[in-house]
């Protein structure tokens, strides 16, 4: 089928690059001609494991970007896969989505009798799809509803396994205003051995967040009873190792350490508590998530600073940048925090990260970047694992290059023993 995607950022592209392997002519629509060439040049703007293989794979055949809406309306779907970041006051900005979808129902006008549905898979907030999305197509098609119909399509690919977890959902959820639509969806994932659960627009859009809600509470869950363990002198990953056999809780996503980062948690756990606020509810769980998260990756400097002293021109390795491993998305990173403490406590800042020093030296140009973790361990006073990424945990003599060895491990990533690192 003809699928057009609106946005070729981490979901849009991926999702455009998968859709096309799945056997789809799919058109990318991104403002952004910078990556309308570099990915009709087959080079991902990102970087996602597996997808270069797919744009070289699909670019200029059945994938093609462009920044102009013509003739979107020639094809079956429109996917709206453009950013709803934070607000001010933690809603979702809702901006990006209303426009795309002013233009989306412009071309539809232009091509009467033509059925097209309007997909959102951006996370948005409940009633988004019908109040906003369908609102503004409709405004331009002067409330013609023949010809279109609305679909809520969350996406839940976790970045750095992003092709994996498109190609391999658990489930994919389709929100549809009626059953047509819903029906024209389904369709663009049938070549995918995927559970579908088919529910009403408002639904999809709260299944979304309540995913990441939940996930991002089992972390702060984690970092609670790992900061008690700690003072108690427990191992945290031999507790929760032995909590997650349990079927009804899984051992996934109870990972103590630095707290949560990326595009996503902060960001949707935010929006939902500003959500439950509009509309009078006390969100103190969810409050609670974010708070546990602020403080988790300070902790990490005043444990550190207990082991080493004043850190007041002391060098300091940190360990990872990006907010996970495989990936050089710094957004939300738990380094962030972390390098402004040790900046403000007069530590002189060596850091090493595999992907992401690049885009950490545009909120911080003034550290120290080194090319090897072995280089930015070298005389180090102390050191802090912020990212999962497995290349540390090969690491060994590399921490032999240390004045002291006093290592505070975020992500229990090390394969070093307890007495040598101290962790959660
Ligand atoms: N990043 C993830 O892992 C992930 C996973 C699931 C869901 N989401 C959700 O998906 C949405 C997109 O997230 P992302 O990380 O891909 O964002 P992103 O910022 O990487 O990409 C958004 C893209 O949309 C483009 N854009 C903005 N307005 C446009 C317009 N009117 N027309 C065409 N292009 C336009 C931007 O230039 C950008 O390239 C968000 O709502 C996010 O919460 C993200
Ligand atoms: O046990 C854990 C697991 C993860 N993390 C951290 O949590 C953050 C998020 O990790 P992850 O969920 O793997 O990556 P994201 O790409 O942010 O994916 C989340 O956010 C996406 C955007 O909404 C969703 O689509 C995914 O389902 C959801 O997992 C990272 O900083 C991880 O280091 C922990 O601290 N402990």
């Amino acid at each position: 089928m003809k699928i057009t995607v609106i946005g070729g950022g981490y979901v849009g592209l991926v999702s455009a690059a998968c859709f096309a392997e799945l056997g789809n002519h799919v058109t990318v629509i991104e403002i952004d001609s910078k990556k309308v060439d570099m990915i009709n040049a087959g080079v991902p703007p990102i970087y996602e494991k597996g997808l270069e293989e797919l744009l070289k794979k699909h670019s200029g055949k059945n994938l093609v970007a462009k920044s102009d809406y013509n003739d979107i309306s020639l094809s079956d779907i429109s996917v709206i896969c453009v950013g709803t970041p934070p607000l001010k006051d933690g809603s979702a900005n809702l901006s990006y989505i209303k426009s795309a979808a002013g233009s989306i129902g412009g071309e539809i006008k232009k091509n009467p009798g033509h059925y097209h549905v309007v997909a959102v898979k951006s996370t948005v907030p409940p009633g988004t799809t019908e109040n906003i999305v369908a609102k503004a197509v409709l405004e331009k098609t002067g409330g013609n509803q023949e010809d279109v119909g609305f679909v809520m399509n969350p996406e839940f690919l976790r970045e750095g396994l992003a092709v994996e977890d498109f190609m391999n959902p658990d489930r994919v959820v389709i929100g549809s205003s009626d059953e047509k639509a819903g029906d024209v969806a389904e369709k663009m994932y049938e070549n995918l051995c995927a559970r579908i659960l088919r529910t009403g627009l408002s639904a999809a859009e709260m299944i979304k967040y309540t995913s990441n809600a939940f996930l991002a509470t089992k972390i702060s869950f984690s970092n609670e009873i790992g900061n008690i363990c700690k003072k108690l002198g427990i191992d945290v990953y031999e507790v929760m190792g032995g909590v997650g056999m349990d079927k009804r809780i899984s051992p996934m996503f109870l990972n103590a350490g630095a707290g949560f980062g990326g595009s996503c948690f902060p960001k949707d756990v935010m929006a939902l508590v500003s959500l439950a606020e509009k509309i009078g509810e006390k969100p103190v769980l969810l409050k609670s998530v974010l708070d546990v998260n602020e403080t988790q990756p300070l902790k990490m400097v005043e444990i550190l600073e207990k082991q080493t002293g004043s850190l007041k021109g002391k060098k300091i390795a940190v360990l990872g940048l990006a907010f996970k491993d495989n990936t050089d998305d710094i957004r939300e990173s738990r380094s962030i925090p972390v390098i402004k403490e040790l900046i403000l406590r007069g530590a002189l800042v060596s850091a090493y990260d595999p992907l992401a020093s690049s885009e950490m030296r545009k909120i911080y140009p003034a550290i120290n970047y080194s090319n090897t973790a072995g280089d930015a361990l070298t005389d180090a006073d102390g050191c802090l694992v912020m990212t999962e990424w497995p290349e540390f945990s090969r690491l060994s003599s590399e921490f032999d290059l240390m004045k002291d060895r006093v290592i505070i491990e975020g992500r229990r990533i090390l394969d070093i023993t307890d007495s040598e690192g101290i962790c959660w």
